[in-house]
Order: C-alpha cells, then structure tokens, then sequence
C-alpha cells in the first residue's frame, strides 16, 4: 500500500457531515421507495427481471447528479448490476471499492407487522425486505456520493461502486462478471467493503458493551443435493424402506451429529483475545490465556446457535421433497443441505465427512454450490482497508470502543473478487442484536430512520477519509 509507506500526502480537506432537513428527509423518502421495488431473488434462473430493471430506472432518478457528473462512469453489467467508476484526481492511489447489492430474498407476507414491500415508515423505522440486507448499504453508498458531489467533492482516490443484483443466488451474473471485467481492465484494488458484519449488541452473555467486528474472512459454502431413487408402487403394500424414510433418515442423521468443533484456528481467536479486555473478571483473564483455557471457551461457544456457527462447520436443512400423490409411493426423494465451512477445513473434507456419516449407498449426492472458505484479509496497522473502516468507526460511533476482526457466517458477492486484492472487510456500520439479526432473511426486517441517516454518515465520512494521509494506528487498547 504506497500510500501508507511515507509518501507525502496532503490531508483531504473534511466536508462535514451534516445534512440539511430538507436531505434528511430526501434520503429516508429514497430509501422507501428502494423497499417498495421489489427485487425478489428466487434461485439464479427466477429473479424478478421487471423490478431489477425499475430498480436500475430508480436510482438514476433518485440520485440524478452521480449519472451526470463527468468523473463518473456508469456501467451496466450482466443486465441488471451496475458499475460506477469514479475517478480520483491523483492516479498515484489505488482505487477501492464498495459493494452492496440490489436484490431480496423472497418475503412472503404471513408473520409482517406491515407489509414487506411498503416501505412503510412507523415509530421512527422504515420497514421492509432489503432495509437491512442489502438496499440500505446500497442506497447509503449513492447517497452519500450524491451529497458529496452537491457540495463539490472531487475524490483524490478513485474508487468504484459495485452493486450486484443476483447475491442472494450467487453472483455468478453480477459480482462475477464485474470481477472478471476489472480484471480484464487490469484493475487492482487496495481493498473492498461489503455487507456482513456489524456492530454487535448483545451476542455474548457478560459482554454488556457493543463491538464493532470487522470480517476478514467468510466462511465456505456448500449446497448438497441429496437424492434417493427406487420404484414407484401402490402404497397399500409398501416396502420395509421408501425413498422418503431413507431420505429422512439420512439427513436426521446429518442434523444430528455436529461436524467437529474447529476452535483455536481461524480469525476466531483474534476476535476472542482482542475483546478480552472488554470482559468482567475471570473472562477477561481466560480469553487472554486461549493456550490455556481453549477447550473450555470452545464448549462455551457452542451453546448458543449463533456463537456455535463460529467454531464449526454448521448443517442446515433447508429443502426437502417428494412425493405427487396420497396413495403413490414415490419414485424419487431429494433434500438440499447447506452447509457453511469453518475456515479450517474445506470443501472436500467436509464431503468426505458427509459421506461418512450418510454411510448409505442409496443416497446419492450431487453438489450445486461449494465455496472454500475465503483467506483471511489483513488487519495489521498497515491495512488501509481495515484502518480506513476502524477510523471511521471511531469518528461515527465514539461510544464502540473495541474494533475487532472477525469471520462472516454468511457468504458475500466479495467473495468474487478475491482475485483483485487481498483485503476483502464485511461491514455494515449498524447497530445488529439478536432479535435484528433473526429478521434478516425473516420477518419484520426492518431500519430506524436515524441507523440509516447513521449509515449515510459513515459513508460520507468514510470516502474523504481514503483520500487522507493515515496516521500510525494507535493500539487496540489506548482507544
Ligand atoms: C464473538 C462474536 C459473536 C459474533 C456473533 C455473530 C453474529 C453474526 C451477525 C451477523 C451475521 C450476518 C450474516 C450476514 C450475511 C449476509 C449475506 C447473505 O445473506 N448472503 C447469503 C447469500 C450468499 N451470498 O450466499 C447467504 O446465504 O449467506
Ligand atoms: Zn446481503
Ligand atoms: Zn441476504
């Protein structure tokens, strides 16, 4: 990173971030209207084609002065996503970029305090699909630029905005047609921000603080399909076994023995030994001696659902099928397992796993998705991309006082652009709790105005800041 290594850089003067009434409520209107549009993701051949394309209509309505400027570039690549390119005035910098991405995950109206598709503002939250994955950090991206522009900003580092529209099912038309764009252009990048993580409230019994977790890392991924074949027949004289009860069998089986716990490996560790100091006493004297009270922090985590998907490779059920008719038995019986990897194993190892605990060679297996899990970012005081992000964290949010690395559970469009530089960080500047955090892909999804005018401002911030000098980073605990 040039930059960092003592060129002389004069610091980008700060355009404060402070919005008038009249963009404040302009930008929560932009964003109801981004929920209103609804861009549903099914599977990779079924997206909601129409609103994609009104989404595309959307935002070169709602942020008019980005498509006009002439240092910016728009691209629409794989029908759907787009590509800004905004040019910085000083080539000597290497460009970064920020990810978000346009599409839903279905939401079905049952379980809604108000329909998912209104945008509907109520007691100070905008509700919908996409106010927390992803529309938020999409719309925040632009509109933060937009507000930039309207005040004259011109970057010193240029930087691109990639907004995929096919996340939720992949990114093989999106994020990986951009990836492979750039990449023809010759781009390298400094790094890469995307959804993710968050700043995290009441995730971890004793810790009463919020944190902010940075991802360096995601986990792996692997969709398996698994199948079972036999004669159809008349079900009044069925045999021992059918397809189903074998199925079921199996997956039980599967749901039922947990894949070994990965503990001490990963980016796990770091985010336990540099959050230690914010534990009460004895945890704060066992997450600094890890050598020593590994095992016993290991099967800590694995009490709870979500600090459980952190030391191991977890196993989902997620689809199950068979069956056309009361009285047919039926010929073929399939499920779709998803399985996120622990960064300590891979994909292979984790079929071999599989196989080994099915143990049933009627089963058969076929592997729609695998994913190994991503190598781990740097986050050292030379890392621009996880400085740039600490920095602005302390700015928007003084009352976090820890920023730690961490892994995602989930699976981002960044893990496309992994060939375009080593620094890919999962961060959404949000607020996430537990209850938050089941509404994602849930019910009642949903943002306070004052997160998002939050989010906007950490964007705002976070562009000038990649133009500026950076300082030394100061120690974890001095903060
Ligand atoms: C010691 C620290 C405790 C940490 C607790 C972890 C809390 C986890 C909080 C948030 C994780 C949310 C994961 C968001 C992932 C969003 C991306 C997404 O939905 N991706 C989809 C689609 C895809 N690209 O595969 C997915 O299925 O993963
Ligand atoms: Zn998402
Ligand atoms: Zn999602």
């Amino acid at each position: 990173l040039q930059d960092l290594k003592g060129q002389k850089h004069q610091k980008a003067p700060q355009i404060p971030s402070q919005f008038s009434p009249g963009e404040r409520f302009a930008m929560k209107e932009a964003l109801k209207g981004a929920i209103q549009i609804p861009t549903v993701s099914f599977s990779p051949e079924n997206l909601n084609t129409t609103a994609l394309a009104q989404f595309g209509e959307y935002l070169q309505t709602v942020f008019p002065t980005i498509f006009k400027t002439s240092f910016i570039q728009h691209e629409v690549i794989g029908e759907y996503s787009h590509l800004l390119t905004v040019r910085g005035s000083d080539p000597s910098l290497q460009p970064y970029m920020l990810m978000a991405h346009s599409d839903v995950v279905p939401a079905p109206e049952e379980g809604w305090e108000v329909p998912p598709f209104s945008g509907l503002e109520r007691d100070g939250f905008i509700h919908g699909r996409g106010t927390v994955d992803n529309k938020n950090s999409l719309m925040a991206i632009l509109q933060a630029l937009e507000l930039l522009l309207n005040r004259n900003y011109i970057p010193r580092r240029s930087f691109f905005i990639a907004l995929g529209h096919d996340e939720e099912v992949s990114g093989y038309n999106g994020a990986q047609k951009i990836s492979a764009l750039l990449q023809a252009r010759g781009v390298k990048l400094a790094f890469i921000v995307d959804e993710g993580n968050f700043i995290l409230d009441g995730f971890i019994p004793y810790l009463k603080k919020p944190f902010a977790m940075i991802g360096l890392s995601e986990k792996g991924l692997i969709n398996l399909r698994l199948e079972v074949n036999m004669s159809p027949g008349h079900s009044s004289a069925p045999p021992k076994e059918t397809t189903i009860g074998i199925l079921a069998a199996a997956v039980s089986r599967l749901e039922q023995t947990p894949m070994p716990n990965m503990f001490g490996s990963g980016p796990l560790k770091m985010t336990l030994q540099q959050l230690a100091h914010e534990f009460p006493f004895p945890a704060n004297i066992i997450l600094s001696n890890l050598w020593l009270f590994g095992p016993l922090v290991s099967r800590y985590m694995e009490r709870n659902y979500i600090t459980n998907a952190l030391v191991r490779t977890t196993v989902a059920l997620t689809m199950f099928n068979a069956g056309v008719k009361v009285n047919v038995l039926p010929s073929v019986a399939q499920a779709v397992v998803n399985f996120r990897i622990d960064s300590a194993q891979t994909v292979q190892e984790v079929l071999d796993l599989v196989k080994n605990i099915v143990a049933d060679d009627r089963v058969q297996f076929h592997v729609l998705t695998a994913v190994d899990p991503l190598p781990i970012s740097p986050s050292d005081s030379q890392a621009l991309g996880y400085q740039l992000l600490r920095q602005t964290i302390q700015s928007i949010f003084p009352e976090v006082s820890t920023v730690v690395p961490g892994i995602c559970i989930g699976n981002t469009d960044s893990r496309h652009y992994a060939n375009l530089t080593a620094g890919l960080y999962r961060f959404n500047p949000l607020y996430m709790t537990p209850q938050s955090f089941r509404s994602i892909h849930g019910i009642n999804e949903k943002i306070s105005v004052q997160a998002y005018e939050t989010q906007v401002k950490f964007l705002f911030e976070f562009i000038q800041n990649a133009d500026a000098d950076q300082e030394p980073a100061p120690h974890q605990h001095e903060l």
